[in-house]
């Protein structure tokens, strides 16, 4: 099966069409505080107008208050909700909609047991621990650690980039890849050469 991309921590409507013109199946807007790709409302907005049908726009939150959650829910036609937080399945689960949620992976963590544990989630996302960071960090993970028997489908994020992305995909088969600084000329401007390069990598791994 073809291997999805979303470009994550987007910020602006030209990088937003930018990932949409060069085949991106999905966009993420970050509304987590503490990350230098947050987004307002407002920015929100006129960024998921400017998305054509069938581009799935995520919602990425890491450990928001409900409230906040709701209210970005309410106004803001999301496709598809991402947590990297702490949170729990019961908290996933609270909004009635479509999310993945992100593992923070290190040694000893057990994939088998959180794909029981989000049993509904629509898919994990992978991403690196880094102490102090919740994600977006640019730093890859040891794809070593990614069973080839989940049942879950799989969302390999963590330091991924046109140069690394074919490699990762040969060896840990996901579903979909997800980057964010890989992509970027500073944080949270997206560089339309890089993600056009991105995906052609992503396309050209057997
Ligand atoms: O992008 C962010 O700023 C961010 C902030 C908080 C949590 C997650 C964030 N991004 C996600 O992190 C991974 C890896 O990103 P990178 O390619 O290593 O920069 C990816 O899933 C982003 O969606």
């Amino acid at each position: 099966m073809r291997t999805r991309v979303k470009i994550c921590g987007i910020t602006r409507v030209e990088d937003a069409r930018a990932a949409a013109d060069a085949g991106a199946d999905a966009i993420g807007l970050v509304f987590d505080p503490d990350s230098p790709r947050c987004v307002t409302l407002e920015q929100a907005l006129a960024i998921i107008n400017s998305v054509p049908p069938f581009v799935t726009v995520v919602g990425l939150f890491v450990d928001s208050p409900v409230e906040r959650v709701r209210a970005v829910l309410e106004r803001a036609r999301l496709g598809l909700v991402q947590f990297h937080g702490a949170e729990t399945p019961e908290q996933c689960r609270l909004y009635g909609r479509p999310y993945v949620k992100a593992i923070r992976m290190r040694g000893g963590v057990n994939l088998h047991a959180e794909e029981r544990r989000y049993a509904d989630a629509t898919g994990l996302v992978l991403d690196t621990y880094v102490p102090g960071q919740s994600g977006g960090s640019g730093r890859a993970f040891d794809w070593g650690l990614v069973p080839g028997d989940l049942h879950k489908p799989v969302i390999l994020a963590g330091g991924l980039h046109a140069d690394n992305v074919g490699d990762a995909i040969r060896r840990v088969r996901p579903a979909a890849v997800d980057v964010s600084s890989g992509v970027e000329s500073a944080k949270g401007i997206k560089d339309p050469h890089k993600i056009a390069a991105f995906i052609r990598a992503v396309r050209e791994a057997a």
